[in-house]
């Protein structure tokens, strides 16, 4: 049975959705600036590693635990949900179907108690 990373269409269909994700949080004024100090060449590389591995694609992700990560940010649900909204977005732009995006959101929101109110 093919895993959600598969459906999507693998390593070159997470890349081009991260960075259809990072055009929009740079001109996103709820969250562009958390991203001011951010290397997002390196985040880039993180984050397509760490939504490979949520989709069940290879195991990639070395970076820092998402509370870790998120530490200090004191992350609220309207972040968590502007975010959720522009993935929503780069998916569609991208052709997913509504019920993997839909999939795709359900694994990101189980990471949200890990994010918020660090
Ligand atoms: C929606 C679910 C989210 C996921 C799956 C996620 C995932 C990640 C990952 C994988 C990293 C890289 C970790 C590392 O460098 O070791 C990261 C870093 C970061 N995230 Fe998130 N994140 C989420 C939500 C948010 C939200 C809502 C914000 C703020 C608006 C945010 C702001 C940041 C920032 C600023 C960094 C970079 C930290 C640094 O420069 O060291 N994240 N995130």
């Amino acid at each position: 049975m093919s895993t959600l990373y598969d459906k999507l269409g693998g390593q070159p269909a997470i890349e081009q959705i991260v960075d259809e994700l990072h055009k929009r949080i740079a001109t996103d004024s709820i969250l562009n600036h958390f991203f001011a100090g951010t290397d997002m060449a390196k985040q880039r590389n993180h984050l397509v590693a760490f939504l490979s591995e949520i989709f069940e694609g290879p195991k990639q992700y070395g970076g820092r635990p998402m509370d870790k990560t998120h530490a200090g940010m004191n992350l609220q649900q309207q972040h968590f949900d502007e975010i959720a909204k522009l993935l929503s977005e780069s998916m569609a732009v991208r052709g997913e179907s509504p019920e993997d995006t839909k999939a795709a959101l359900e694994r990101v929101t189980n990471f949200k108690g890990a994010i918020l109110n660090k």
